[in-house]
């Protein structure tokens, strides 16, 4: 069933929680709402779910407005980060439950509930749990239970609340790849909330980026990934170096580093900010000279390595800029940059803690400010 969500906005007494929403998703769409936290993606999911009315707009399933439709009537099925199992029922019944308080006309036989139940426990691969208790079973496999027992009444729409926000990182990335792979068997629509980045681009089809009651950017893992729309998205996915200056005629000045920004031709000395991921920056180790192009412009930042974490594959280097005026120890720690090398190329290039070295942007993604 596909989902619209049409302007929707929600205040909390002064508060804006949702600023004139919109979104389309597809029938049998896995989309993540993705954000810090307090940005709106529960309010949002509530919305939808109908537990909680919008002040404005509204929401159609399937092109129908739902506003008066109760949340029963939703077909929605739900799984919340809190495991909500009923603890003195055994996970069979627990499952069972949605279909045991149907209304008598739609209730199906105990044989049906029976057949059924056992599907869902073989699909969520835990049929053999079904005789135990919620308190006798991990985290990870409480989570498959709630999610078997949203599935049991056959849900038009999954709403999932930081599923997996309450376990451990080993348990969290099986599920998510599991929580993928029973979507691509069934198909249901499904909204996931998380504020997460790794879960959201790993699981989903398209990922909403949320920021402050707003959506910043809608697209595929790889689009938003690869062109984040705003300052805020960039510094929201994944690790990033931020670099401010101004930008001028095409060429921004940043602090110690030029870099030519054809797109900002028009730019007419305006505060401008440098986007640059870890794995963007070359490092060579620093010679008088280095990093300065054949014109004499500062192309790379001369800097020491404060620190070197080598694990597995790669070396995350910590490095300060070198500046006259201050010593390096007393660098604000929003100065340090992060670059990332392959941890053979470091081992090969013998760098040391302490080493004077310098970093070159490869990519870097400008924003230029309106008002300068
Ligand atoms: N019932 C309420 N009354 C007052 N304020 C609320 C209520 N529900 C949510 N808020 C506020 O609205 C904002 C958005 O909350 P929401 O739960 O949607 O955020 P979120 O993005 O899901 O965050 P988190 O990841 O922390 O759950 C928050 O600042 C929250 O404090």
């Amino acid at each position: 069933m596909s989902i619209e969500i049409r302007n929707v906005s929600k205040n909390f007494g002064d508060f804006k929680a949702l600023r004139d929403v919109s979104l389309n998703i597809d029938s049998g769409e896995l989309v993540a709402l993705l954000g810090p936290s307090g940005c709106g993606k529960t309010t949002l999911l509530r919305i939808i779910a109908g537990l909680e009315t919008a002040d404005r707009g509204s929401i159609l399933f399937a092109g129908e407005d739902t506003t008066d439709v109760h949340v029963r009537e939703r077909q929605v099925g739900f799984v919340f980060q809190h495991y909500a199992l009923f603890r003195h029922m055994t996970v069979f019944e627990n499952v069972a439950f949605g279909l045991r308080v149907k209304p008598r006309s739609q209730r199906p036989s105990e044989a049906q509930i029976k057949q059924k139940v056992h599907e869902l426990l073989n699909l969520v691969q835990l049929d053999w749990l079904a005789d135990r208790f919620p308190s006798q079973l991990s985290g990870g496999q409480r989570q498959r239970i709630a999610l078997a027992r949203a599935l049991a009444v056959e849900p038009k729409v999954l709403l999932l609340d930081e599923p997996f926000g309450a376990l451990d990182a080993k348990v969290r990335k099986e599920l998510r790849r599991w929580l993928r792979r029973l979507h691509d068997d069934l198909h249901v629509t499904s909204i996931f909330v998380t504020h997460d980045q790794e879960e959201a681009l790993e699981v989903a089809d398209r990922v909403v980026l949320m920021n402050a009651g707003n959506i910043e950017q809608v697209g595929s893992p790889q689009e938003v990934w690869d062109h984040p729309a705003s300052p805020f998205v960039y510094g929201f996915l994944g690790d990033v170096n931020l670099f401010h200056g101004r930008a001028h005629e095409g060429e921004v000045l940043l602090d110690g580093l030029q870099l030519s920004s054809p797109e900002h031709a028009d730019a007419q000395n305006q505060k401008a900010y440098a986007y640059v991921r870890p794995h963007d920056l070359d490092v060579e180790r620093y010679s008088p000279g280095a990093g300065v192009d054949a014109a004499g412009r500062p192309r790379g930042i001369v800097a020491q390595l404060a620190r070197a974490i080598v694990v597995g594959p790669v070396a995350r280097l910590e490095l300060i800029p070198v500046d006259d005026n201050k010593p390096v120890e007393n660098a604000a720690p929003e100065s340090v940059i992060e670059a990332q090398i392959p941890a053979q190329q470091f081992n090969e290039m013998g760098f040391r803690e302490g080493e004077t070295l310098v970093v070159t942007p490869r990519r870097a993604r400008v924003f230029v400010e309106n008002a300068s």
